[in-house]
């Protein structure tokens, strides 16, 4: 097929895709204030987005525009001063009791006295189900980030990535609606952070999980997202937010594609857009 045909199947493949319009998340008007003795922090300013059920949306920006924050207020661990925020139709503490989310940060955050399997079941655990259904969960979580065969090393005996994979494993093993992703691969060399690029790429496209994604990586949002979400210093405020016209389905030579390098560059001029109005 010559490239301009091969195009036009592609669009007309995701047209022919079902829409996913249902919002799993949205902010009007959200804005967090961080109390402080001296000035009080301002680090969110009338947040206004909507991500839809089955979205991949990065979060990108400078150091401090409040992408971290805006994670997690959606995730309950940070509550927003004004505004209102909905999580699947629901405050997002009713939706944290429910369930929604399962949350990667970017150090892995295992627990070092406890086995790869045993970590991966911790959450499972916690829901109150049978020690052999976690087993099997958490077997079943492992293979899928190809960690098969390490369920018994501790934490310490892996590298960063393979643990960083652990952490993936745990966040999916009780099926959360929505997973979200605070610089996962951010300490990470840059092959093995392609390797888990393409992983998480994979499995996205398996399960149409709805994926909330902090990264300072233009290249690494444009690969992974429907969408991007573009961000500007303090007050953290949203610049742009940039649909993605990639297939859905990618690999990583998608990134030497004209189409690639071409939203890259959009997002680099939103980024430079935001710093200059800063
Ligand atoms: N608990 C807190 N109390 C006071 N200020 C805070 C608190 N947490 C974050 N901040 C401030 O709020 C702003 C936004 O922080 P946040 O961590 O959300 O940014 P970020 O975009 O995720 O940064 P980075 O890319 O460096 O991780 C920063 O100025 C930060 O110093």
């Amino acid at each position: 097929m010559t490239q301009p045909l091969k195009r036009l199947d592609d669009a007309l493949r995701q047209q022919a895709e079902p829409l996913q319009t249902r919002p799993a998340i949205v902010a009007k008007g959200v804005n967090v204030i961080y109390p402080a003795a001296d000035r009080p922090v301002h680090a969110l300013s009338d947040i206004d987005l909507t991500i839809r059920q089955g979205e991949f949306v990065s979060l990108i920006g400078p150091s401090g525009c409040g992408k971290t924050t805006l994670l997690r207020t959606i995730a309950d661990l940070e509550p927003i001063s004004s505004g209102a925020l909905t999580v699947n139709d629901l405050e997002p503490a009713a939706a944290r009791e429910a369930g929604a989310y399962g949350y990667v940060f970017q150090a892995p955050a295992l627990f070092p006295w406890r086995t790869v399997l045993e970590n991966v079941m911790l959450p499972l655990q916690i829901q109150g189900r049978h020690v052999a259904e976690c087993q099997e969960i958490a077997q079943e979580q492992l293979k899928r980030v190809g960690l098969a065969g390490f369920e018994a090393k501790y934490p310490w005996q892996l590298s960063g990535g393979m643990q960083q994979r652990v952490s993936i494993a745990r966040a999916l093993g009780f099926k959360p609606k929505i997973l979200m992703m605070d610089e996962p691969f951010g300490a990470l060399d840059e092959i093995t952070r392609d390797n888990l690029n393409q992983q998480l790429q994979d499995l996205w496209c398996a399960e149409q999980r709805t994926v909330v994604f902090v990264t300072h990586s233009i290249s690494e949002a444009v690969y992974l997202s429907t969408r991007i979400v573009v961000m500007s210093p303090r007050p953290g405020r949203i610049v742009k937010v940039i649909d993605s016209p990639l297939p859905r389905e990618r690999t990583l030579k998608l990134r030497d594609t004209p189409a690639f390098m071409a939203l890259a560059q959009e997002v680099r001029e939103a980024l430079a857009e935001g710093h200059h109005e800063h």
